[in-house]
């Protein structure tokens, strides 16, 4: 049940259920000193009341008893220390790392609903609640309610009346704490939501400084964002005020509760009915639950809060993930498509898309901007699952096979471009882990990389900032090229692989590019016409659907979309040349 309900693996319920029994025995223990209290008062009445008691005499039974009381004390709260917050620590952990790996499984849809901020302040953020409920809130709540049945019990058995003066408040207090949670719940919600835009906010404005410097907008958009933080203040403010009115109503409850235990009990005295001893015994009792169950409605409201935390959680545990066979069969490399509809979040992008791209072959897909192009390429893929139709990679269709299988098939090289906070030689061995020195310079030199490589200061070595911010565009495509030659897949995704080039590095890279393609399959995508003037098959794309489908040369004399594209390039070309 723990483990359903706070979403745990199965050792963070069993640690979770130790640190319960440990928090109530560490409770239970606590009450010991207060038993010993009402002993002493109930010699000095005795005395006062003129019997024989010799308090003196027993002066060394209380040195000794309060000496084991306060190790017993040390221990209860050593194993409880132990049980609830090292489990707990280890147990967020644990959750990091396997959302971690469940975002590795599941497919890009997902995160094109889910922004970049709402996952980190998943996996950071919520995990870190988690962590603080389960080291403190849980194990104390369930702990101090497991130690209110045990003394309820004990207590009913001394006086059933003066135990249901002492119990009923409590209740009553949950009740009004429970009531607030719906309020409670959508403030924490708000708040979260607020945060996550002001992360994404901060995140964009850092993103986009070129930009807004470039058209003046900084003051504009600063603006924007002084007004995102302060409805973080806001909604953090109302997100403090739910929980905190209803703990503030139930403490008072609570206290209400000690005035009717002295009152009846005080009631029940002058009739004789309870002797005073009892009296300050049920007093005491009465202050030792309900310290723990004030502390608790605070922690209550944090329990509340967590579990805000823990839905977004289980939201991403539900989510299918891409699954599939661990070994692809394919016989051959041929990708073919066969009637295939996708669309992308109910809009349709492709409509019937059938064509092969032979292994051996570059197949180029030309089409105007939107077309649907890249979602061709990204489906043979499998970055997404078609709605409908077959994709097949050597006869295997790819929603048969695992992801990460499918794409050891695959070099793919995209349009944007992403680097890693590390040295050259690091980024292009992201291609293939384990890569010699010398295998990762000779993908760099066929990408036409090692004439700037040559220039860095450190060389290979040189490390080239986020997401290779110390290169040119060109640049760090011709690495993200040298990383999908290294690769050595047998096929190929270029996805406007050679956009950022100028004339003269795209021919250079083109000539080395087609050396390495031979034998493989290769579907290219590219705007400039003459970037694919060399392709075996030209597959035209409009609107979501095949219009053409020919060589190059037969789609020039068919006068059809491609033709109109090369000729209207050619006349680009023509009025851009000085005269
Ligand atoms: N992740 C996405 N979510 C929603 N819509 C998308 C997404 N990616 C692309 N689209 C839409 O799908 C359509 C096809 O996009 P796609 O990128 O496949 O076209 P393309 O032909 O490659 O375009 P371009 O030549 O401009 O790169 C476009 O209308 C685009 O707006």
């Amino acid at each position: 049940m723990l483990k359903r309900a706070f979403a745990l693996s199965d050792q963070g319920a069993k640690d979770l259920a130790k640190g319960i029994i440990a928090t109530a025995c560490a409770n239970l223990i606590q009450i010991i000193p207060a038993s010993l209290l009402l002993m002493v008062v109930m010699m000095l009445l005795e005395k006062a009341a003129g019997t024989q008691v010799n308090v003196g005499r027993n002066i060394p039974f209380f040195v000794g008893i309060t000496l084991v009381l306060f190790g017993m004390i040390a221990i209860a709260q050593l194993v409880q220390y132990n049980l609830t917050y090292t489990a707990a620590y280890k147990e967020s952990a644990n959750r990091r790392i396997v959302l971690a790996e469940k975002l590795r499984k599941l497919p890009l849809s997902f995160f094109e609903k889910k922004n970049l901020a709402d996952l980190t302040t998943t996996i950071m953020g919520d995990c870190t609640a988690l962590e603080r409920t389960f080291s403190n809130a849980i194990p104390q709540l369930l702990g101090t309610i497991l130690m209110f049945v045990i003394m309820s019990v004990g207590l009913a058995v001394l006086d059933w009346r003066m135990a249901l003066c002492i119990i009923v408040p409590v209740p009553v207090a949950s009740i009004v704490v429970v009531l607030a949670r719906k309020a409670q719940s959508k403030a924490e919600l708000e708040n979260l939501e607020a945060k996550r835009c002001a992360y994404d906010a901060v995140q964009e404005y850092i993103d986009t400084i070129k930009e807004l410097k470039a058209y003046s907008k900084t003051d504009v958009y600063l603006d924007e964002l002084d007004k995102k933080l302060e409805n973080v203040i806001r909604c953090s403010f109302r997100n403090e005020l739910a929980p905190g009115a209803s703990t503030t109503a139930a403490q008072f409850i609570l206290r209400f509760g000690l005035v009717a235990v002295l009152l009846i009990g005080g009631n029940l005295v002058i009739e004789g009915m309870l002797s005073i001893p009892m009296l300050i015994l049920f007093l005491l009792f009465a202050g030792r639950i309900y310290d723990p169950f004030t502390n608790c409605f605070m922690l209550l409201a944090e329990v509340f809060a967590a579990l805000v935390s823990i839905g977004r959680m289980k939201q991403i545990d539900n989510t299918q993930e891409q699954t599939g066979s661990d070994c692809c069969n394919n016989i051959g490399c041929d990708i073919e498509f066969k009637d295939v509809y996708f669309s992308y979040n109910e809009e349709p992008v492709l409509t019937g898309v059938s064509f092969v791209a032979k292994q051996g072959e570059i197949t180029a897909l030309v089409g105007p901007s939107g077309s649907g192009k890249s979602t061709v390429s990204k489906l043979a893929a499998r970055f997404w699952d078609a709605d409908s139709g077959l994709i097949t990679l050597g006869g295997i269709d790819v929603k048969t096979v695992e992801p990460e299988v499918l794409l050891k098939n695959y070099a793919i090289v995209f349009q944007n471009v992403t680097l890693f906070d590390e040295s050259v030689m690091e980024n292009i061995r992201l291609g293939r882990s384990g890569a010699s020195d010398e295998d990762v310079r000779a993908a760099a030199k066929a990408a036409q990389c090692d004439e700037f490589i040559d220039r860095l200061p450190q060389g290979y070595d040189t490390n080239i900032g986020e997401n290779g911010s110390k290169l040119s565009g060109g640049e760090r495509q011709r690495i993200s090229i040298a990383r999908a030659l290294l690769k050595n897949a047998p096929v190929i995704l270029l996805d406007e692989a050679t956009a950022s080039m100028d004339a003269e590095s795209e021919t250079m890279v083109q000539t080395a590019l087609s050396a390495l393609l031979k034998g493989r399959t290769v579907i290219v995508i590219a705007h400039r016409m003459r970037t694919i003037a060399n392709a075996d098959k030209i597959v035209v794309l409009d609107k979501g659907k095949v219009t053409e489908v020919g060589t190059p040369s037969e789609l020039a004399k068919k006068g059809g979309l491609y033709a109109h594209l090369v000729a209207l390039q050619q006349k680009q070309q023509m009025s851009s040349l000085p005269t």
